[in-house]
Formats: C-alpha cells, sequence, structure tokens
C-alpha cells in the first residue's frame, strides 16, 4: 500500500473543490463563502488499496455486494483503483473542471476478473457554485453488459439528527438494516441506522437547520437514490470513522442499482449525474 498524493485542486471565483485520480474521488467542494459540503471522515483511510471514507467514492461495476450479494471489494473496483487525468480546465461558464478516465487496462487482473467485459469509464467534476458530478459508462466491448454504479456522496450536516430529507415522499424502498420493501411516508428523519435504496428520480432537499442551509441534489440518468447513516453503533464498529462522526454526515447517492442496473448493448453510453446547490435557509428556522 502506497501513501496517497496530494488531491488535485479545482478553483473558481464560485467555489472550490478538490479530487483525487485514486477513485476519480472528489474529496471536498465548498461554494465561495459557506462551510465544506462534502464530509470527509477524520479517520479516513490515505492509502491505496483502501476506499476513501467521505467525499464522493464512484460506486462501479456494481454496488455493496453486488446482485449476487458475494462480490467483492464493496461497491465495486472503481474506488479503489487510479483513473487517469484525462482533461483539466475552466468551462468558459466559470467553473473549473477535471475529467478522469478508467478502462479495464487500469485495473488489476485480480479485480478485473468479476467484470469480465470492455467498458470506458468517465467521471467529470465541475466545480463552481454548483458541484456537478457526471459518470458516463460506455461498453467498448462486443457484448451487451449489465453494471451497477453509484456517485455515494457524503454530505456534510451540521446534526444528523435533525436534518430532514425531502423529495422521496411515496418512494418505494428497500430498507437495507430490515430487509423489507416499504414505502416511505413523509419526509424522511434520521432517527436510527438509515440504509435505504429508493426507486427514485427526483430531486431531493436536506434541510439543516444546524448549518442553517438547504442543499438541494438534482439528478440525471439515475433511478435509484440511496439515503445512508450508519448511527451510533456501526460507527463504532468502523475503524475510518470517528465514534460520534455519524451525527455530521449523512449520504445522498444517485445510482442506478439492485433492481435497477445500467444495461449496455455494444457500443452504448450512458451518463448519470449529481449536482448539489445550497440555499440558505431563512433566519429564524434554526
Ligand atoms: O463501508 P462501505 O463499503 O463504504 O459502504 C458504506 C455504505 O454504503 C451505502 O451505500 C450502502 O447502502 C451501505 O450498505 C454501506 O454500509
Amino acid at each position: 500500500m502506497t501513501r496517497l498524493p496530494e488531491p488535485l485542486t479545482l478553483t473558481s471565483p464560485h467555489g472550490t473543490g478538490s479530487v483525487l485520480s485514486y477513485g476519480a474521488h472528489a474529496v471536498s467542494w465548498a461554494p465561495e463563502g459557506h462551510e465544506p459540503v462534502l464530509w470527509l471522515s477524520s479517520r479516513a483511510h490515505n492509502e491505496t488499496g483502501r476506499a476513501i471514507r467521505g467525499g464522493v467514492p464512484v460506486c462501479f461495476p456494481w454496488f455493496g455486494p453486488g446482485r449476487t450479494g458475494d462480490m467483492e471489494p464493496a461497491h465495486g473496483f472503481a474506488r479503489i483503483t487510479d483513473w487517469q487525468l484525462t482533461e483539466q480546465g475552466e468551462d468558459g461558464e466559470g467553473n473549473a473542471f477535471a475529467q478522469f478516465t478508467l478502462t479495464p487496462a487500469d485495473v488489476a487482473a485480480e479485480l478485473r476478473a468479476s467484470f469480465p467485459h470492455e467498458f470506458e469509464a468517465r467521471l467529470r467534476m465541475s466545480v463552481g457554485s454548483r458541484l456537478r458530478l457526471e459518470l458516463t459508462v460506455t461498453n467498448t466491448g462486443a457484448e451487451t453488459f449489465e453494471a451497477e454504479e453509484a456517485l455515494h456522496t457524503y454530505l456534510h450536516v451540521g446534526d444528523a439528527q435533525r436534518v430532514t430529507v425531502t423529495g422521496l415522499e411515496g418512494a418505494p424502498y428497500f430498507d437495507k438494516v430490515s430487509k423489507e420493501q416499504r414505502t416511505q411516508s413523509g419526509e424522511l428523519t434520521i432517527t436510527g441506522e438509515t440504509d435505504a435504496v429508493f426507486a427514485h428520480r427526483g430531486e431531493v432537499r436536506v434541510t439543516d437547520p444546524a448549518l442553517g442551509r438547504e442543499l438541494v441534489i438534482s439528478k440525471e440518468g439515475s433511478d435509484s437514490t440511496v439515503v445512508w447513516n450508519p448511527w451510533a453503533d456501526e460507527a463504532v464498529a468502523m475503524a475510518d470513522f470517528a465514534d460520534d462522526e455519524w451525527q455530521r454526515m449523512l449520504c445522498v447517492e444517485a445510482g442506478n442499482v439492485m433492481g435497477s442496473p445500467v444495461r449496455l448493448a455494444a457500443g452504448e453510453s450512458h451518463t448519470i449525474a449529481q449536482v448539489i446547490e445550497v440555499r440558505e435557509l431563512p433566519t429564524g428556522v434554526a
């Protein structure tokens, strides 16, 4: 294992972020004048071969243990593989961006064996007053394949027990904690270990009175929204989480996972994107 290098900094007049070629992993982002929007564990691993706890891991070509339930490494090999930096610059609208590419040639042979398909994955991170993350997967082989994918965004919140998540009302979801299929009734609050995969296409808002702001999370090309907070016991059990840090994070992930993988015929591409904006809450809401 080797220590990870410093991330690449993306600076625009409206916001600043950073990203590692390892995993094409967005590590930080904050719009000008705001607190960090992405959460990074104080105990995050910082070496090759291990996943980084925080920022935005890219899960691909499977999610969690995959649809067979026994795939390793968890969440696929993309987040523990070095991607190629293929483009970097300013987009003409005041945003700084970086683009990374992953092909099977970049992936260790023992990890590739579980996904023996030809593909190209491209991750573009664009930083300004908004954060845009875009993952495009192309089938560069001759046979159709299915893959799961997710932008596993860790949001920094002031107090997870006081946030409300709106936009998921009425959505069917698989509760990974109770292993039951349910339907979301009303807004979502975090009152215990939360690990839910929603069949959901729209926008989600995370209202965070402790930080006096709302995070507006929109997405494209995504049929699944995953919400995760490990709560106290699970966080204590994880070496890369400080015991009380679960109170200041919430994952809201844009994906195509479980029953909704991406299916690509030879030559086809698919793009999934997640966009985050920060809005101040009117004073008095906290
Ligand atoms: O510890 P990992 O592999 O980064 O995964 C963290 C969590 O990621 C979430 O997306 C999953 O739904 C959870 O089940 C999982 O625990």
